[in-house]
């Protein structure tokens, strides 16, 4: 089955208690894209989530699958798969068995199910697991399990709660790389809800900000990181510095702990910029402050720079030299990287 693009018009669905999850929520996800969902919890993320697999109905708003209205059609009609955080795998059930089940519901001979299944197994990297029972297999197999029962019918979509939320942090990120992988071979569009940057960044073509039920930005990982929309949208990806503008000066602005760079007309509130884009100096940069603390992270260290604002600054500084708590550190930046956003 050749991949489909799914489009959500005007969805919007407010649960009893008048709690609305999902505010007029229009977008559209090409055939093959691979979507991330990510933003505070209560944002929507999974009742969106629902709203594509047929779980919830919307109370106003399509959605269409490959241009066709699904809105009326229940989960079992919208040949969709879906893995959720916590395996939901039949415990009842060996390895095979669960990943065959949806082809036995659909009535395929057992010679081609088992085909089938010997080929996901592979596809997972579960060869030889088939007769296992699932209580025998640790959180990162159950969940290649779960993966393969999802994509064993193969579905036209495939839809992802949070998959890898359940696995310890290692694991997690080498089922990242697989399931990026798997992705990529199967060219099956998909949708994945998860509150972990990281993996909205290293998965997603696009990633869907939420906030509130509504799109605060869906663009391309770089774009949301380079060109945020807004403050929100900032600050949830990635790390980010904010100063206060306190008036200008001749070249620029002056913050706390100095001056910036800012050759603009306009005078913001507030301006930023990220922590790889401050340069600690010898020479008197564009503030100055005191070392809060040094982080080591392998190839660069996490400074805390307290400059008298709200939140001391982030600096990220592959420069090998070791400061200690206290010292007055200066920090200089290039103009185009001192940015300013909507609110
Ligand atoms: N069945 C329900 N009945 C009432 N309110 C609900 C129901 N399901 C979700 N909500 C509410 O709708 C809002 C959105 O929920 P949703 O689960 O979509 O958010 P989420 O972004 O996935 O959150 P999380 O990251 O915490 O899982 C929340 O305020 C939630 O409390």
């Amino acid at each position: 089955m050749s991949a489909t693009s799914i489009r959500l018009h005007n969805c919007r669905k407010a649960f009893a208690d008048g709690t609305v999850a999902v505010d007029d929520l229009s977008l559209e996800i090409q055939a093959g894209e691979t979507l991330a969902i990510l933003g505070p919890s209560g944002c929507g993320k999974t009742t969106t989530l629902r709203l594509i697999a047929g779980l919830e109905r919307p109370d106003a708003g399509q959605v269409l699958f490959a241009g066709r209205d699904v809105t009326s059609l229940p989960i079992e009609r919208r040949d969709v798969g879906m893995v959720f955080q916590n395996y939901a795998l039949f415990p009842n059930l060996n390895v095979a068995d669960n990943i065959g089940y949806g082809l036995k519901v659909r009535k395929m001979p057992r010679a081609e199910r088992e085909r089938r299944c010997a080929e996901l197994l592979e596809l997972v990297g579960l060869q030889g697991y088939g007769h296992r029972a699932v209580h025998e297999l640790s959180g990162g197999q159950r969940q290649r399990v779960a993966l393969a029962r999802a994509v064993a019918p193969r579905p036209r979509v495939l839809l992802l709660d949070e998959p890898l939320a359940a696995l310890d942090a290692q694991l997690r990120e080498r089922l990242r790389s697989e399931l990026g992988q798997l992705l990529r071979e199967l060219a099956i569009t998909a949708v994945f809800v998860t509150h972990d940057q990281g993996e909205a960044m290293a998965l997603g073509d696009r990633i869907l900000v939420m906030e509130r039920g509504r799109i605060a930005q869906l663009a391309t990982p770089r774009a949301l990181y380079q060109q945020p929309a807004n403050a929100f949208v900032a600050n949830f990806i990635g790390t980010l510095n904010a100063f206060a503008v306190l008036g200008r000066t001749a070249n620029g602005v002056q913050v706390n702990g100095g001056e910036l760079p800012w050759s603009a007309s306009e005078l913001p509130g507030t301006l930023y910029c990220r922590p790889e884009h401050l340069q600690v100096t010898s020479a008197p940069g564009h503030v100055r402050g005191r070392l809060l603390g040094q982080f080591f992270q392998g190839a660069q260290s996490r400074l805390l720079v307290d400059v008298g604002g709200a939140q001391p600054l982030s600096v990220d500084s592959s420069d090998d030299r070791l400061h200690a708590p206290g010292d007055l550190i200066n920090l200089a930046v290039e103009p185009q990287r001192v940015f300013s956003l909507n609110a």
